[in-house]
């Protein structure tokens, strides 16, 4: 696949098909490739994709293949798969894979719940790998599953952001257009082999800064911030109080709102998640700010993580929790505060193996309206770094604001 024009930010789910597609020239193909849209009698388009993820990644130098390298403790080719599965309109995804790596990848494909994928063994170059993912879609195979498609998107299973709807506009070239000039000259290798061995029109369809190819060790880094950036974008602040009963959660919300650009924060009274916190994960937060105002310890933050483990949120991502506390440090010392919070440590110590990754921080709840907006400016700061890092090693600490 060749890049395309920058979609959306945030990363695809695997699971329901949420997103509908959208836009111009897209518009047209959405009856042919959704089936709640198309009409009754109309034909479907039938699409599959084919990803090469047969390579040994040697440019990388490390020993594991890069597509399997783990980025935020989960391997890179998770993440393209997640973003491939968010078009519900492929039917099929055939991943090309060596003999060896087999095994690893099914526990892959099990562990984070992917679905419609078959895998396929890979040959001993890319050419090769994409030839044999094709060969499984075609109409003659013995004992296959498979159909075949009318259009297949190839795409390297080590470029993992990438969005719907450059899949689609891919999809549409493939239908309607011919090749350039233009296409053969600036284009890939592959659009000159495809017109010269299966005299097909090839089209170069312009994409995105975030198509690009995992390829050095260096490109890992990159994805990782890559993530952290989009999974940074929302905080949901939970609080043990009714929703504008408490004065100090509603600060610490406009602090955020103020301090941290471009972040989406939204409050949530625990009570009223009660024990259905699933339609938060709907919208894929995986921050959550919890504000103990009224227990006196951290109870408020354990009845969220058990909430949070037992809804079973942290499949695809740590989920980050910061506990905030509150106290006038002119009545009474952090460092008692800090005392009765201790076991904090050996909690996150506990939820770490769960994918949740639990900070505390005590906030200065001055009487003094100035030092109470800079430490609640100084709190927002460090809820802001705890986030973005999501730094295991800073697990169970207790910060002071
Ligand atoms: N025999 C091969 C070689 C490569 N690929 C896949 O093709 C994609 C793009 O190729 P490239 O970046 O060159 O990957 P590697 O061959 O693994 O890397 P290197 O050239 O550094 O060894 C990767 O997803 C890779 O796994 C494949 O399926 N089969
Ligand atoms: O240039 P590199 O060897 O890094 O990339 C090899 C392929 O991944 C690349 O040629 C296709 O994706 C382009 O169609």
């Amino acid at each position: 696949m060749e890049q395309g024009p920058r979609g959306g930010s945030r990363p695809a789910e695997p699971g329901p098909c949420l997103s509908s597609p959208r836009g111009g020239e897209q518009a047209a193909l959405v009856p042919l490739l959704s089936a709640a849209g198309a009409e009754p009698g109309s034909r479907m388009l039938a699409v599959a994709a084919v990803l090469p993820a047969g390579g040994c990644g040697e440019r990388m130098g490390v020993p594991t293949p890069k597509q399997f390298c783990p980025v935020l403790e989960r391997p890179l080719i998770s993440y393209t798969l997640q973003a491939m599965e968010r078009a519900c309109w492929i039917k099929d995804i055939i991943v090309v894979v060596t003999g060896e790596n087999m095994e690893a990848m099914e526990n892959i494909i099990k562990k984070y719940k992917h679905k419609r994928i078959s895998l396929v063994e890979a040959g001993v170059t890319r050419h090769r790998s994409i030839f044999n993912g094709l060969k499984a879609l075609a109409d003659n195979q013995p004992n296959s599953r498979l159909s075949k498609p009318e259009v297949v998107i190839i795409h390297d299973a080590v470029r993992p952001f990438f969005e719907e709807d450059i899949l689609l506009k891919v999809v549409t070239a493939a239908k309607e257009h011919g090749c350039s000039d233009y296409d053969l000259e600036f284009g890939t290798e592959c659009l000159q082999l495809a017109l010269k061995y299966c005299h097909i029109k090839a089209k170069l369809v312009e994409g995105s800064p975030d198509l690009w190819k995992v390829t050095y060790k260096r490109d890992l880094y990159a994805a990782e911030s890559i993530i952290k950036e989009r999974i940074s974008q929302e905080i949901c602040i939970v609080m043990d109080t009714k929703e504008n009963e408490e004065h100090i959660s509603h600060l610490l919300e406009e602090v955020l709102k103020t301090e941290l650009n471009h972040i989406h924060v939204r409050s949530q009274a625990l009570y009223n998640a009660g024990s259905d916190i699933q339609h938060i994960n709907l919208e894929q937060c995986y921050n959550f700010v919890c504000v103990n105002v009224k227990e006196p310890d951290f109870q408020e933050t354990q009845k969220l993580m058990s909430m949070l483990e037992e809804s079973n949120f942290s499949i695809l991502y740590s989920i980050v929790v910061v506990s905030v506390h509150f106290l006038d440090f002119k009545l009474s010392s952090p460092s008692q505060k800090m005392e009765s919070l201790m076991c904090i440590r050996e909690f996150a110590k506990k939820m770490k193996k769960r994918k949740i990754l639990l900070y505390g921080l005590i906030i200065n709840y001055s009487q003094d309206e100035q030092k109470l907006q800079e430490s609640l400016r100084q709190g927002a700061i460090i809820i802001a770094a705890l986030i973005k890092e999501r730094n295991s090693a800073l697990i169970g600490q207790l910060l002071v604001a």
